[in-house]
């Protein structure tokens, strides 16, 4: 028998992980290469949007007053002063006998308070002079966006920590942050361990199976914004390991290791851990898929040694790794949102431990409905495809009924 294990809730657990979250050092990037990256500063409007009184028609600017009797049969005329095309700053003065050619967009004459569309009127040329006929009464403030109708100055935009995308950049971009503040990406080394691991591109051997973990890290690691360096496969043999694990430690930000946790002869992260000179923060989860998940710190570092069966390993990235890889860049809300939904099926496999579900769920009627994704033992890759969400199954009893409300950790938004 190794070293006893004191078996952890998963909130506790993620507790544990916290205090040895530190936040990674910031880099300055072009707004272009800024997509899927995390703000390092905080960015509020440095003035107002529109910042100018804006037309969002085509159409003539006026003064709404003149316009009052007008109908189609007896339009109100006005004298047209000038073109405003976008860009352009208006140089006549509108009285209530005058109009202003005005684009979409272009600035309206201060002593304008209206636009009316273009479809709302008629023209006719008199003595060279271009006249608009005003066909409908039209109320002050039409068509004008204010200053600031949709942000005023000052207001906060954008959070530090938050993720980069095509919103954040619209804004960016907006206020002239054509340079970036952005936390450096958290370098993350991929291990698989075990000797039965043969490379994606190998032909299978007897009693062989394909490296799918490390595939499956990197890419969750892009999806969360990190680096992934993926290293070698490492063969069940304590001492290459340990250097291999522990050389890697001094140059990526995190370590994930995937197989060796558990109880069996070859399980050699154990063993590592056993001679860990470093604080183990757990290693036996009160939870399923991943039970033997062990975490260690070293020089303010961590090891994340996730299970070897692909589910367990999933679920364990989810609930453990991600929080910390986004709270190294600044995140200070990284739980996954949780929703209560009605399980679709019946979910019957007892377990001893709190239980995250691979599943999908589906909105039938404004309501979001949960199902297992496939057949629930970590052992299984299939299911990894198409989830969605984690259902949790409390633990104790004999799994849940159709109909019954579950809470659920979603992975994907909901759509
Ligand atoms: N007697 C007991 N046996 C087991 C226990 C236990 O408590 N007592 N726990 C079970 C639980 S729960 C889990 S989870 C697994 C954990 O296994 P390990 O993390 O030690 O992983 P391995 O033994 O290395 O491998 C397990 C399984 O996964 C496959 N694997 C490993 N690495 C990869 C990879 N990179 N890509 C794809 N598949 C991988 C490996 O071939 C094994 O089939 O232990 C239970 N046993
Ligand atoms: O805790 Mo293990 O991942 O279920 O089989
Ligand atoms: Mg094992």
């Amino acid at each position: 028998m190794r070293f006893q294990r004191e078996i952890v809730k998963v909130k506790e657990a993620r507790a544990r992980l916290l205090p040895h979250i530190n936040e990674l050092d910031t880099e300055i990037l072009p707004l272009s290469q800024c997509h899927g990256r995390t703000l390092a500063e905080e960015i509020t409007a440095p003035i107002p949007l529109p910042h100018f009184r804006r037309s969002s028609m085509d159409g003539f600017a006026i003064q709404a007053r003149a316009t009052k009797g007008a109908t189609k049969e007896n339009p109100v005329w006005l004298k047209v002063l000038e073109t405003i095309p976008c860009g352009n700053v208006p140089r006549c003065e509108i009285t209530d006998t005058t109009a202003s050619r005005i684009m979409t967009g272009a600035a309206v004459p201060d002593s304008a308070d209206a636009v009316v569309m273009l479809e709302m009127t008629q023209t006719a040329v008199k003595n060279g002079e271009t006249y608009v006929g005003v066909e409908r009464e039209i109320a002050p403030g039409t068509n004008v966006a204010a200053i600031g109708e949709e942000l005023e100055q000052g207001t906060l935009l954008l959070h530090k920590g938050r993720r980069i995308g095509p919103g954040e950049i619209a804004l960016l971009a907006t206020f002239g942050h054509a340079q970036v503040k952005v936390y450096r990406k958290p370098r993350v080394a991929i291990f698989a361990t075990g000797s039965e691991l043969l490379e994606a591109d190998a032909p299978l051997e007897p009693g062989k199976i394909r490296n799918s973990n490390s595939y499956m890290l990197y890419s969750l690691l892009l999806d969360c914004g990190a680096e992934p360096l993926m290293q070698p496969i490492l063969p069940d043999d304590v001492s290459q390991a340990q250097t291999a694990i522990l050389q890697a430690m001094e140059t990526a930000d995190l370590v994930i290791t995937t197989g060796g946790v558990s109880v069996g002869d070859y399980d050699i992260l154990v063993d590592i851990f056993e001679r860990w000179d470093g604080q183990m923060l757990f290693n036996k989860l009160a939870m399923r898929p991943g039970s033997p998940t062990t975490v260690g710190v070293r020089n303010n570092r961590f090891l994340f040694a996730l299970s070897g069966n692909p589910g367990a390993c999933f679920v364990g990235f989810e609930l453990f790794v991600r929080p910390v890889i986004l709270g190294m860049m600044g995140k200070t809300e990284f739980d996954l949102p949780l929703i209560t939904a009605s399980m679709a099926v019946d979910f019957t496999k007892p377990s001893g431990f709190e239980r995250y579900v691979r599943g999908i769920y589906q909105i039938e009627d404004g309501r979001v409905y949960v199902r297992p994704a496939g057949l629930e033992k970590s052992s299984v890759t299939l299911t990894i495809r198409d989830t969605n969400c984690l259902i949790i199954v409390p633990p104790g009893g004999r799994g849940v009924k159709k109909g019954d409300q579950v809470q659920v950790l979603m992975l994907k938004k909901l759509e």
